[in-house]
């Protein structure tokens, strides 16, 4: 259907695209994967036609639909056949209501008023976001704005979608379903999806093919499988598989339950055995640095949070987990001051972070945003680290060494506003732990980042926190939190509904058990524990 032959594109010296040929036949799913930075996003414009019209920098190459090139149509030209959903879908939205989102392409395309007000119901149901239809755009949450985005071009009923980590605002049981959704889609009536995703768990058990960006902007293109044999951009299962030699590799939680049963044996032998069992923290104790008592909080006249609890320990990484919508940025921005709440009480080091003056709350809470480059605001990369440094009177290169851990060898003169989704939010994250503030509260902190970045991020704020520190982090990465968090606070409605070690809380909910322990079964959360309880029953 459609094809791509001899891609190249790279900005002034900098190549980014090297030589890509890829065809997507109809009714395919196609995951493409790759580094923080890679290209991913790049070659998906090049599809859309939005690189090189709005992007700048050279295409050499073709592309061809149904064997004809449309290398120069314009984008909007391609939006009837091509449909886009982008990273940061908030930005892209045209209208003020869900409704009105979800009619605007059609009505573009001149639809009849009584094919929209079909195809508006369908895609209402098909996302599950009915009961939204007449909320404004701007009070929805980020996997509510994410998922009007993606109906938004359904609607149009395009041959090919093309997604940009469609799920990385989604919670586990959303994201399922709208992966579920677009399956269905290219099963029954043959649409075509390319999909770029980090969360490749999620996708792999959908995927047909699998394009791997390389660093150096040359594409690898196979079955996962075949992809993932050696591929450095790996999930948990296939780490896991890779560790114990289970060839060929596992894709699904299923697959490798199966191949597991040899593991129990020895798994559960390392149980009885203190230094091969896996070890908990220590439950906090002590005073709390941050605590809540009863938090209500509304929008308007809307009630978010009711009687909410939370403490937060020096020494501990807590996740803030649950639903699209519960509460969780809008308890991060009570929490931080910036939200008024309607009720309770809440103190930081002994103070109201709400009756504190808003440059002086900065030193009390770090926090990362869920639109975390709303934080850049410098000409380059280097001048931002070089503020960040002096803001926080750290020792000159300070912000810069963060960076470099969690995204490697960025131009030091490139432009925020040019750096990747990853690569923006690595910088922000950089910027914001700089000032060491004693709580550190993290919207969503890993959307855009490859494994080896998020294992980064995860090590450092477990430096942290051994260093004293509270952290926060709201998110819906589940392997994220098996790596990272001594506990979890989950909240549903504005309520918090458990709250515990992470071991626990997530054995027992299906959606947020990570992949080790869906395969092992409880205790097990992460592949090293694995490693190191197998290593010590073969010693
Ligand atoms: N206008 C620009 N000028 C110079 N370099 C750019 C520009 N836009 C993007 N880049 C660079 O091109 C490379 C590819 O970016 P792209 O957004 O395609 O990466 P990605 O693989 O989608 O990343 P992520 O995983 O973070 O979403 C990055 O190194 C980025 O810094
Ligand atoms: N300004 C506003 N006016 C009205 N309702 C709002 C406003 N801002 C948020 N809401 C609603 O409050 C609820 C909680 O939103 P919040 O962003 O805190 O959820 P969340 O748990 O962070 O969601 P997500 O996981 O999707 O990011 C949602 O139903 C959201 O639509």
């Amino acid at each position: 259907m459609i094809a791509l032959r001899g891609i190249e594109f790279g900005y002034d010296d900098q190549p980014v695209l090297a030589g890509v040929d890829l065809e997507i036949e109809e009714g395919e799913l196609v995951l493409l994967a790759g580094p923080t930075g890679s290209g991913k996003s790049t070659l998906l414009g090049v599809v859309t036609g939005l690189v090189p019209t709005y992007s700048g920098g050279t295409l050499r190459g073709d592309v061809t639909w149904d064997g004809e090139s449309i290398l120069h149509l314009p984008a909007r030209e391609r939006a009837g056949r091509i449909g886009f959903v982008g990273q940061n879908p908030a930005a892209w939205f045209v209208t003020d209501t869900v409704e009105e989102e979800l009619a605007y392409a059609m009505e573009q395309l001149g639809l009849p008023a009584a094919t929209m007000r079909r195809r508006v119901e369908e895609t209402l149901d098909l996302l599950g976001i009915a009961d939204l239809r007449h909320r404004d755009l701007r009070t929805l949450s980020g996997g509510q704005q994410q998922r009007v985005a993606i109906g938004a071009v359904l609607t149009m009923h395009p041959r090919l979608l093309v997604l940009d980590e469609p799920t990385s605002a989604l919670d586990p049981t959303a994201a399922e379903d709208v992966l579920a959704t677009l399956t269905r889609l290219v099963h029954d009536l043959g649409v075509s999806v390319l999909l770029a995703e980090h969360r490749i768990e999620r996708v792999v058990p959908f995927a047909d093919r699998m394009v791997l960006v390389r660093g150096d902007g040359t594409v690898e293109v196979d079955v996962p499988q075949v992809v993932l044999e050696r591929s450095p951009i790996a999930p948990p299962l296939v780490d896991l598989g890779r560790s114990v030699g289970w060839s060929p590799l596992p894709l699904t939680v299923r697959e490798a339950r199966r191949r597991a049963a040899a593991l129990r044996t020895p798994l559960a032998e390392a149980l009885e055995v203190p230094a091969t069992a896996p070890t908990d923290q220590p439950a906090p104790t002590g005073t709390p640095v941050l605590e809540a008592r009863g938090l209500s909080v509304a929008h308007r006249t809307t009630p978010v949070l009711d009687g909410v609890d939370l403490a937060l320990h020096a020494g501990h990484v807590t996740a803030l987990m649950g639903r699209n919508g519960a509460g969780k940025s809008t308890l991060l921005w009570t929490l931080q001051g910036r939200l008024a709440r309607v009720g309770g009480t809440l103190l930081n080091a002994g103070r109201d972070p709400h009756a504190v003056a808003r440059d002086e709350r900065r030193t009390l809470t770090g926090m990362v945003p869920q639109s975390a480059a709303d934080l850049l605001y410098l000409e380059s990369v280097s001048e931002e680290c070089v503020a960040a440094d002096a803001a926080a009177d750290a020792e000159p290169g300070t912000c810069r060494a963060l960076l470099d851990r969690l995204v490697p060898g960025l131009d030091d003169e490139s432009h925020p506003r040019d750096l990747s989704e990853g690569q923006k939010l690595a910088l922000a994250v950089a910027v914001v732990l700089t000032t060491r503030p004693a709580v550190l509260l993290l919207d969503e902190p890993t959307r855009g980042l490859d494994y080896p970045g998020k294992a980064a991020l995860s090590t450092i704020l477990r430096e942290l926190a051994g260093e004293g520190h509270a952290v926060l982090v709201a998110t819906h990465d589940v392997e994220f939190v098996a790596l990272t968090c001594d506990r979890v606070v989950v909240l549903a409605e504005g309520e918090v509904v458990s709250s515990g070690p992470t071991r626990e809380v997530v054995a027992e909910s299906p959606s947020f058990a990570p992949q080790v322990t869906k395969v092992l079964g409880p205790p097990w959360l992460k592949v090293a524990e694995v490693e190191k309880a197998l290593q010590g029953s073969l010693a």
